[in-house]
């Protein structure tokens, strides 16, 4: 089964908008859990506009599913907090500290030697290491060299063609990215800017181990229910083929 990762940011987002502690992430958090979701992402910004550092500690102290934590490594507290939490998975993100949203791969031809003792260090910890990443099949190959143990495929081009309805291309070079991948020894997990529209066909590649979702959940949420949203993502996942 391709495991889905709720990501939270959009929960503590609301919250941040008045000091009544109201929707609680932490609340929010089990909801999903008890909804079926394998893991709980959230990305503490250096900003706090969202997580903030107190929300990954009292998740962490309440998780009974894969918490994954992700962010810009060279941006404090981000290693802090990952050092106090030793979360079960970091995605490293190479985001500006005022970027609007993550809008971009790593460039590992730039960034290579600086992350290498970085993903040391996470691993040395028991942290599963994953990069967020295009479909760049360069980058990919130094993404394997440097010690990485999966990537995530950043998928908001995907999402974007599918919306204007001429996906099949970029789908192509997602589907490409992902075997090339796993050939070499990666796992592979994807997000941003997935949707119960565009989910399926995205899954449809094999062996998509996780997919987290945040924005478009959360907004589905608001529809139907949180609960009642994680398992319609749910079902939209395919079962892993290993
Ligand atoms: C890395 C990524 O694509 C998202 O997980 C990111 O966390 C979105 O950040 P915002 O929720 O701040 O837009
Ligand atoms: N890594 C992607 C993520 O956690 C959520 O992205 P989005 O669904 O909020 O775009």
């Amino acid at each position: 089964m391709t495991n889905l990762s709720v990501n939270l940011n959009k929960v503590a987002l609301l919250r941040n908008t008045r000091n009544l502690g109201i929707p609680s992430v932490v609340n929010a958090a089990q909801i999903c859990i008890d909804a079926g979701a394998s893991g709980i992402t959230v990305h503490p910004r250096p900003d706090e506009r969202h997580i903030k550092p107190s929300d990954v500690y009292e998740l962490a102290e309440m998780l009974s599913v894969e918490f994954n934590i992700e962010g810009n490594p060279f941006q404090p507290p981000f290693m802090e907090i990952v050092r106090q939490v030793n979360p079960t998975q970091c995605t490293l993100v190479p985001d500006a500290p005022n970027t609007f949203t993550s809008d971009c791969g790593w460039d590992l031809v730039r960034d290579r030697e600086k992350l290498i003792p970085i993903i040391n260090e996470l691993k040395s910890l028991g942290i599963r290491v994953s990069l967020f990443m295009d479909t760049d099949p360069n980058q990919i190959q130094i993404a394997k060299k440097i010690g990485s143990d999966r990537i995530e495929l950043y998928t908001e081009p995907y999402a974007t063609a599918f919306r204007h309805g001429n996906v099949e291309s970029v789908f192509q070079q997602y589907a490409a990215a992902a075997r090339q991948a796993q050939a070499i020894g990666l796992g592979v997990n994807a997000g941003h800017d997935l949707n119960l529209q565009n989910l399926a066909k995205f899954c449809s590649i094999p062996n998509i181990l996780e997919v987290s979702i945040g924005h478009a959940l959360i907004a589905d949420a608001l529809d139907m229910g949180l609960s009642t949203a994680v398992k319609e993502y749910l079902k939209v996942l395919p079962e892993s083929k290993i």
